[in-house]
């Protein structure tokens, strides 16, 4: 089988969407594109990754129940596009009437602070952004260029990853230097908000200890701590850029600035600095070995181990920072792929924070496979420890579903 015939066969799609206004929501990177299919409620009716979209990569799908399945060539279509092509058609032979798509964009600056239309002056001012999130913001963008094409005639909507912390107080968005700068948009912004907007409501669903003091964990490819009071967010790891705080997969995370200058003055470029700190740092730079988590809880090299340590001690270090912050803690959460799926990670992380009052339930937290949302915390625990398995898409394509409504677009 190829993907084609894949797309062809969306399992239920049709049962359950036929007839009904759908939204698409895309999260586009460098070298995949993230899918869902969603109806006004509840989570995608279908979802999928398309990957090896990078040039020279092997396009292909991944959908529920299939391995990657190789991606039929077209000609005269960029890899973006041929996906796309593929999905929208397929959609299109299923009968689900798109109202709209919701794309997941890094960053909106000081000005995109709310899920907008993604119009020709928008999607200029957004470029501009490009600088601030290189891994991201040029590929979210092209994401909805693609789009564009394939669907001229349908809404695309911006849900900016920033919009979260936008509240902050003023003294989490600065930075120490300048001020002349902070006018010129070199402020602290914070990242992966639609991912805490989604764990948050869903904490706030099951216990009431959500209104409180929160530390949220979002610990994928990307990482990042939140800390929240009343399901608001007052402090953030990443900055500026999503290259602050935590060490992620490929990301360095907080360095002192010094090595930097130093570099320089070594004579290596910003480009070269640029790849060494977004590609070549992190879990991959630190071990030699994989920015893949699972690859290096597999491995028995002692640079795996020592990847693994200063990933869970940056984590510790920053968390001891966002606690001071919130004065104490009601609830922790993890989420993305390692905080949903790494129990060893977890244990590592509340073990060291014994002091807080956190009482871990070690089953529950061994049976968390990010499949549900699940609380770990023993029965009376000061601290509730949940684990919320995130859905960016789904915050998106809520927020596009009302916003097109507002519009009168549906
Ligand atoms: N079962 C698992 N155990 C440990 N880590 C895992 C597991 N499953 C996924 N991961 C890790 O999650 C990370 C990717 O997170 P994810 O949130 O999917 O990424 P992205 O930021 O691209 O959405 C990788 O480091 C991967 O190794
Ligand atoms: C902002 C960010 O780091 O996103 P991701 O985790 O998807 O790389
Ligand atoms: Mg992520």
């Amino acid at each position: 089988m190829n993907a084609a015939d894949a797309l062809a066969l969306p399992p239920g799609l049709n049962r359950v969407l036929r007839g009904h206004a759908a939204v698409l929501s895309v999260n586009a990177g460098s070298s995949s594109l993230k899918f869902g299919v969603y109806a006004e409620h509840g989570p995608a009716v279908w979802s999928g990754e398309f990957q090896g979209l990078e040039p020279g990569g092997q396009p292909r799908l991944c959908v529920g129940g299939h391995d990657a399945l190789p991606l039929p060539p077209r000609d005269s279509l960029g890899r973006f596009e041929l996906a796309l092509t593929l999905l929208v058609e397929t959609l299109g032979r299923a009968g689900i009437r798109l109202k709209g798509v919701a794309h997941r964009i890094v960053h909106g600056g000081q000005r995109f602070v709310e899920p907008c239309l993604l119009d020709e002056p928008t999607l200029a001012a957004l470029a501009e952004l490009n600088p601030l999130a290189p891994l991201h913001q040029p590929h979210n963008l092209a994401g909805v260029r693609s789009l564009q094409k394939a669907l001229p005639d349908l809404p695309q909507v911006g849900c900016f990853d920033t919009a979260f912390h936008a509240g902050m107080p003023a003294v989490e968005h600065r930075l120490p230097i300048d001020r002349s700068l902070w006018d010129q948009g070199v402020q602290r912004y914070g990242f992966h908000g639609l991912s805490y907007q989604f764990v948050m409501r869903e904490l706030q669903r099951r216990t009431p200890r959500a209104a409180g003091r929160v530390l949220m964990a979002h610990l994928g490819n990307g990482a990042s701590l939140c800390a929240a009071l009343n399901g608001a967010s007052v402090a953030t790891t990443m900055g500026f850029s999503a290259l602050d705080g935590l060490m992620m997969g490929t990301r360095s995370g907080s360095v002192d600035p010094g090595v930097l200058l130093h570099l320089w003055r070594q004579g290596q470029t910003v480009d070269e600095v640029e790849t060494l700190l977004y590609k070549r740092s992190g879990l991959k730079g630190v071990s030699g070995l994989s920015a893949d988590m699972r690859t290096l809880r597999a491995s028995e090299a002692p640079a795996a181990r020592e990847a693994i340590e200063l990933f869970t001690y940056r984590l510790l270090r920053e968390a001891g920072a966002l606690l001071a912050v919130l004065g104490g803690v009601d609830v922790i959460a993890f989420t993305g792929g390692i905080g949903e799926h790494d129990a060893q990670l977890r244990e590592d992380l509340l073990t060291r924070l014994t002091w807080l009052g956190t009482r871990p339930d070690a089953a529950a937290n061994h049976d968390a496979r990010g499949d549900r949302v699940a609380p770990i915390h023993a029965a009376g625990s000061p601290v509730e420890v949940w684990v919320v398995p995130t859905d960016e898409g789904r915050v998106a394509a809520r927020a596009t579903f009302a916003l097109l409504r507002q519009q009168g677009l549906a």
